[in-house]
């Protein structure tokens, strides 16, 4: 009784701390004329128990944001600051002009038995974010992607093969979960590309080994998880006493022995292979330069514009053996999910609009018919219709819908009183800004009429974020989007799409990480003749 009691005081003593806490950063964040949402790790945490997404929480605080009209709102989460930024203008500063004042994510440090974190791009802070960053970025340029096209290719040959076979080869197969055709074509290009391996993925409709432990290798954000990224961004320590970790141990062990043994064997044959592992062995040695006729305007913003103090006995220990390993396993977990989410949906908005498909099918076939019947990562990027279907997909489905920035200066906040302390942070609602009507007129309309040459530069370029924005946004979206290409081109192609029985109309999200269907994507696949 006397315990039960205790127990009950302490309970009531936790809910005051709480409630005195809450009241006290409401009048704080009120006196700076910024509204107070309270704990946003927590809300999302105890909204996943109530059957709640992350995304969920995303749409609904927007939502409220617009209709009070906040531009900029105030969260605690459990003891850090981090603002709700919704206005385009002050993400341009943030993301762009004052970069040197958010060059970090609002990141925790990585536990223990996470070890292949530590040398990961996604991870680093401050200079050795930069230094690595200046390294990685000339393996991802026009020129080093056209090199992979090949890979690419023959990838979404075994892609068009594979569909056949699920749908029977008689030309009418009915329904057809594309997930598991998607899953195996992203990885497939992950492996030969990334880490010069060969995945198996298309060789049996069971996962191959390499497609499990690529699976192996994505975070959900289930309760669990957020709990743990609770623990351990409040203490590693207490993170590693209780064992935490992201990743199981073997799939670390697997990619570090299969990566390691690929470099070895290429330095013991003196051998050059065409993958993201040799170009992060020449990027090591500084041999691979950025012409500036490859950028475009989102990787002008993304240049990094002050010089790194990191040496160079540093720098090159951030991209040693460990260093190629973690990267690589990197670009499969930043790119597996997301590439795959953007093609789910592609697929899904052509089944549902078929005027959009086949206008599409008339580009590519005409493509197509001026190649000699085969693709060229040149002949992909004239498809202009094809560019505004996929623009239009990562505004209407963005992959990743949200993205952070952790504050490395401190910072007044334009137009507020407000000043962002180091080691504070922010939240960038990219769904939100995405179906905004005030940038997006008509936003649940899919149209990629708002992407043609003539309408695009009415788009406010902040307010569309698929790839984030400035120094610090994807580094893979050239990647991507060429893999992406390769495999709606071969798809339209080949197969009619439509919607079948079990196709979610209206869509349901998952609670996965990246924007995914609930239950699989199911269409109907219908070969064409040629
Ligand atoms: C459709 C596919 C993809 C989407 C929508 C996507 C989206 C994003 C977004 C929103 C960010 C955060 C950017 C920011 O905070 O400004 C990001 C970061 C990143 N992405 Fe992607 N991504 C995709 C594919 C890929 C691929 C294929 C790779 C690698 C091969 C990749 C590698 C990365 C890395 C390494 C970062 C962290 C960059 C850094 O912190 O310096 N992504 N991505």
């Amino acid at each position: 009784m006397g315990i039960l009691l205790i127990l009950a005081g302490l309970v009531v003593l936790l809910v005051l701390l709480w409630q005195w806490h809450y009241h006290k950063n409401k009048v704080y964040f009120e006196s700076k004329r910024i509204p107070y949402r309270g704990n946003g790790i927590f809300r999302v945490v105890l909204n996943s128990f109530k059957g709640l997404s992350i995304l969920d929480d995303v749409i609904s605080s927007y939502k409220r944001d617009k209709a009070e009209n906040a531009l900029v709102t105030g969260n605690n989460d459990f003891g850090v600051i981090t603002l709700g930024i919704q206005d385009p203008d002050l993400l341009k500063a943030i993301l762009v002009k004052d970069f040197d004042h958010f060059a970090d994510r609002r990141m925790f440090s990585a536990p223990k038995n996470d070890y292949l974190f530590k040398k990961m791009l996604f991870f680093q802070k401050g200079e050795q974010w930069k230094a690595l960053r200046s390294k990685l970025s000339p393996t991802f340029t026009t020129g080093k992607i056209k090199r992979l096209f090949s890979l690419f290719d023959q990838s979404g040959k075994k892609l068009v093969k594979y569909v056949e076979q699920e749908i029977g080869g008689n030309g009418d197969g009915g329904e057809f979960d594309i997930i598991e055709a998607y899953s195996k074509f992203t990885m497939d290009i992950i492996a030969s590309s990334v880490c010069g391996i060969d995945s198996h993925a298309f060789d049996q409709k069971e996962p191959s080994f390499f497609e499990k432990m690529g699976q192996k290798m994505q975070l959900s954000f289930d309760g669990f998880t957020l709990l743990k990224i609770i623990v351990i961004s409040l203490s590693t320590t207490i993170g590693d006493f209780f064992g935490f970790s992201f990743f199981a141990r073997d799939v670390q062990d697997f990619f570090s022995v299969a990566i390691k043994s690929s470099i070895h064997d290429r330095q013991v044959k003196n051998e050059k292979r065409n993958d993201f592992i040799q170009l992060m062995l020449e990027a090591r040695e500084d041999k691979l330069k950025i012409e500036d006729h490859e950028l475009d305007r989102f990787e002008r913003d993304a240049i990094i514009k002050t010089e790194t103090t990191t040496d160079k006995a540093s720098t090159a220990e951030l991209l040693d053996d460990d260093g190629i390993v973690a990267n690589a396993v990197l670009f499969m977990l930043a790119g597996y999910d997301t590439t795959q989410s953007l093609l789910i949906f592609v697929a899904y908005a052509l089944a549902l609009y078929p005027d959009i498909q086949d206008k599409l099918r008339t580009e590519i076939d005409q493509v197509l018919e001026e190649n000699g019947g085969e693709f060229s990562y040149d002949s992909l990027n004239k498809m202009t219709y094809l560019d505004m279907v996929i623009n239009e997909t990562l505004r209407f489905y963005p992959p990743a819908t949200v993205t952070d920035r952790g504050c490395t200066k401190d910072y007044k906040i334009p137009g507020t009183e407000f000043i962002l302390k180091k080691g504070q942070g922010l939240i960038i609602p990219i769904y939100g800004l995405h179906h905004d009507a005030d940038y997006f007129p008509e936003p649940e309309k899919f149209d990629p009429e708002r992407f043609s040459a003539e309408n695009k530069a009415k788009i406010n370029q902040y307010a569309y974020l698929p790839f984030g924005g400035g120094p610090r946004n994807c580094i893979g979206m050239r990647f991507a989007l060429a893999e992406v290409k390769v495999a709606i081109s071969h798809l339209v192609h080949n197969f009619r799409i439509e919607p079948s029985k079990k196709t979610l109309i209206p869509m349901k999200f998952s609670k996965s990480n990246s924007l995914k269907p609930q239950g699989g994507m199911f269409l109907g696949l219908h070969k064409i003749q040629h």
